[in-house]
């Protein structure tokens, strides 16, 4: 049992995934039932609520996975506190992924108007799970705050560009009292892989799923990669060795020295 635990609870999946960008919700759901994922989140903005039960997003969301509404949209605390209680109001969680992105072209994360507003949402009762900046002390900053989780992101939310932030994540995980997700812009599976090795508890996949030839598959290659990078930290890694020298797997030395005298093969056929 390695489970993820958020605000304890418990999830046999360290992969969630998100529901923007599909072609259609039908593969969808597939890909989020074939990423064994166990909490999706969903904009709270796409959410249509006169149109639930008539197809809209949440509809195609498997009923037994774990719903965490998300704000993305909002561009300071207010409009993502807004967000998060008409959220909260329509489908019953008290989850929340925090996302304030005033930036349209980077979406990037604003730290101050995401820390106020997870003063906000904690005091409020809601659990909060925050995208933010890989930066260290906003990280502690959050926690402090009463945070679920930390956020971080690997690179700009859907660019695809994979763990720009290596470093700070690694920062950010040596400091964490809370489960760290990697969220945004793990392009390939072995961006999951990377992120998991470095001990980061979970990841947070969506535009890599959604926009590949063959969502399904992503999601289950995703899937494989995010519990590969998981057992790889779990195992502990061999400390990379200089880049100028080898050192012989086989220890030739030993097994070389304990042989006799060579042998002579029989001759074969004459
Ligand atoms: C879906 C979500 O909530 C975001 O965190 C984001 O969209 C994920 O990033 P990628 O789309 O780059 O995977």
């Amino acid at each position: 049992m390695d489970d993820l635990v958020i605000a304890g609870q418990a999830y046999d999946s360290r992969l969630l995934v998100g529901t923007g960008k599909f072609a259609a919700h039908e593969v969808m759901r597939a890909s989020l039932l074939a990423s064994g994922a166990r909490i999706v989140t969903v904009a709270l903005r796409r959410v249509d609520l006169d149109r639930l039960g008539e197809g809209d997003v949440l509809d195609f969301v498997p009923p037994e996975l774990t719903l965490l509404p998300n704000t993305s949209g909002a561009v300071d605390a207010g409009e993502a506190v807004r967000l998060a209680r008409l959220g909260r109001a329509a489908t019953g969680t008290d989850l929340v992924k925090l996302e304030v992105t005033p930036d349209p072209r980077t979406l990037a994360p604003d730290p101050i108007e995401t820390l106020r507003a997870a003063e906000l949402l904690v005091a409020d009762g809601f659990t909060v799970l925050p995208y933010c900046s890989a930066d260290p002390v906003l990280a502690r900053r959050l926690e402090e705050a009463g945070c679920a989780t930390i956020m971080p992101l690997g690179s700009w939310i859907g660019s695809n560009r994979g763990l720009r932030t290596r470093d700070a994540i690694e920062a950010i995980v040596a400091g964490a009292g809370v489960p760290v997700v990697v969220d945004a812009g793990l392009g390939v599976p072995s961006d999951a892989a990377e992120a998991m090795e470095l001990g980061a508890d979970a990841v947070l996949v969506n535009t890599a799923i959604a926009v590949a030839a063959d969502p399904e598959r992503m999601a289950r290659a995703f899937a494989l990669a995010t519990i590969a990078g998981r057992l790889g930290y779990l195992a502990g890694q061999a400390t990379p060795g200089p880049s100028t020298a080898a050192a012989p797997s086989s220890p030739l030395t030993g097994f070389l020295g304990a042989l006799p005298t060579p042998v002579a093969l029989p001759v074969v056929g004459g």
